[in-house]
């Protein structure tokens, strides 16, 4: 049925007030993955109450805001990140009386999991990375990339300088790296076979061609990404790593891998 005018104008309203908090949502989840809830419901076996999730938050010295908790997870049970469902003897205060699981959101915030999205939503969300998404306005109005007016330079610049963001930067495109990555190799089973070195160009800390070494250990893989980069990523079986600029040379191999994140928030943001 079509809308009269007055309720489309009602629709239009609700929309801008879901579009002006949408960022609520974003830090609920970076909220979530701080205190390590999705965790404690994991390492519990089974739904917890918000009490038993405020006393096994770590690092706090003073005891937890249930109320500010609460309202916090309520906001996570809209979005189906949590599920919550009445405890079974129904007795006690709020605190206890509701209990929250996990649902298939929230299994990608498990940090030990080998399969997690929680280093890149911390990365994401962090202030360094939130703050350039205020200088839209100033893209359109100047031209230019956000970061760099944000943090007056570019960010591989800026990742070499600070060695925080070096690492919230790596472990963020390496989580993201191990997950695509087990998808390829599931998919694309003989891609690889016919290969004896492989050259990942950009490969961050390793974790990409690691892992297609693992399952094709004839390749010898090199990894290749900024000296800075290089320097901090750990030591894989099979894989050496070499710093440079890929404008300038990259290593000689049989095949060259890149996987370049170009989703539109990245590409405004750097490119
Ligand atoms: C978007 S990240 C992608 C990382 C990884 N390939 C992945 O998909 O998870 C881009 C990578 O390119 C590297 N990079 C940027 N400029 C480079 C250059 N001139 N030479 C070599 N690597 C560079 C960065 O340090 C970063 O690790």
């Amino acid at each position: 049925m079509e809308l009269d005018e007055a309720s489309k104008r009602l629709r239009g309203q609700a929309d801008i007030w879901k579009f002006m908090l949408s960022f609520a949502d974003a830090m609920a989840l970076r909220c979530a993955v701080e205190l390590r809830i999705p965790d404690i419901i994991n390492s519990h076996g089974g739904p917890v109450s918000l009490s038993q999730i405020a006393s096994a938050i770590p690092d706090t010295s003073t005891s937890p805001d249930i109320s500010c908790l609460d309202r916090i997870m309520r906001l996570l049970v809209r979005r189906n990140i949590f599920t919550a469902q009445p405890s079974s003897d129904g007795s006690g205060d709020t605190s206890s009386t509701t209990l929250y699981g996990l649902t298939h959101s929230s299994r990608w915030l498990l940090s030990d999991d080998q399969l997690t999205l929680a280093p890149l939503l911390l990365m994401q969300t962090h202030p360094w990375l939130m703050a350039p998404w205020h200088c839209f306005s100033r893209c359109v109005k100047e031209g230019g990339i956000a970061f760099e007016k944000t943090h007056g330079r570019e960010i591989w610049d800026f990742a070499s300088q600070n060695q925080e963001f070096n690492k919230l930067f790596n472990d963020g495109m390496a989580c993201t790296a191990k997950i695509v990555l087990n998808a390829i190799l599931s998919e694309y089973k003989d891609g690889f076979g016919c290969l004896g070195s492989l050259v990942d160009v950009g490969g961050g800390t390793g974790g990409a061609i690691s892992e297609i070494v693992k399952s094709h250990p004839q390749i010898k893989g090199i990894n290749f990404d900024l000296p800075h980069v290089v320097a901090t990523a750990p030591a894989y079986p099979g894989v050496s790593h070499v710093g440079g600029d890929m404008f300038e040379s990259i290593p000689n191999a049989d095949a060259v891998f890149m996987k370049v994140k170009l989703t539109i928030n990245y590409s405004f943001i750097t490119c």
